[in-house]
């Protein structure tokens, strides 16, 4: 069998806030194999949103390890965790950080053309993708002549851009009416399976949570398998 995509050993992260430290992820262990879609579920501010950033190699824990395909990014320099990120790591956020500047296709292409591929193959893919998640007819419209399903369509889009193996998703459709919340859920789980890509996914939603393979709750602290 292929090493997990993502192991997090005694993750550890802290804050200190008026003065007073604020121990969020308190010794962290959690394994993803190829291809699993895992909900992560807990109440608001127990620290998903912190658990993907340590995961998704944006911000350094304070204590123990994350392993990436098999490589621990724990002690890389920031080269190479950003490198990392880019070739295995999609990330999809509550609100879709899309370029307003360009257009659907353009923001898709992007994670591409900095990893160095062509023009051309960027935007082959891009179009693609757009037509996996039937964004295919507007895929020339900039962010804000799209709504908000759409545009989260398009960021799910350009996570899938560089073949992650690992897609990271906080709260995707935690921005959305239930029923385009639910088509989104539905277009970013049939892209993981389709494609082969595992996910974590932050939710508050239960049914949206009920769907995935595994769920795991965050609670003071602790990451523990959850109904
Ligand atoms: N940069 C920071 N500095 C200080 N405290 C922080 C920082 N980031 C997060 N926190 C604190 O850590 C805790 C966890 O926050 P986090 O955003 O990870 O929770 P969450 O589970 O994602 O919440 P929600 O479901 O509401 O999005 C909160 O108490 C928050 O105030």
């Amino acid at each position: 069998m292929s090493d997990p995509v993502l192991m997090l050993e005694g993750l550890v992260r802290r804050f200190e806030q008026a003065g007073e430290v604020l121990e969020v992820l308190r010794g962290i262990d959690f394994t993803l194999n190829p291809g699993e879609l895992v909900a992560l579920v807990g109440p608001s501010g127990a620290g998903k949103s912190t658990l993907l950033h340590a995961a998704g190699l944006l911000e350094r824990p304070d204590g123990g390890r994350v392993i990436i395909d098999g490589t621990d990014a724990s002690r890389a320099d920031d080269g190479v965790r950003t490198r990392l990120r880019r070739a295995t790591i999609g990330f999809v956020y509550q609100f879709h950080h899309l370029l307003p500047e360009f257009s659907a296709v353009e923001n898709v292409m992007m994670p591409q053309l900095l990893a160095g591929v062509s023009k051309a193959k960027a935007r082959a893919r891009a179009n693609d993708l757009l037509d996996l998640m039937g964004l295919g007819p507007r895929a020339d419209h900039r962010p804000a002549r799209l709504s908000g399903g759409e545009q989260q369509r398009v960021a799910i889009a350009r996570a899938l851009a560089n073949r992650p193996g690992l897609i990271l998703a906080d709260e995707p459709t935690g921005n959305l009416d239930p029923e385009t919340a639910e088509r989104v859920f539905q277009t970013l789980v049939s892209a993981a399976r389709d494609q082969g890509v595992a996910a974590l996914i932050a939710t508050h939603n239960p049914e949206l949570a009920a769907r995935m393979d595994r769920r795991m709750r965050l609670e003071h602290g602790r990451l523990d398998r959850a109904a």
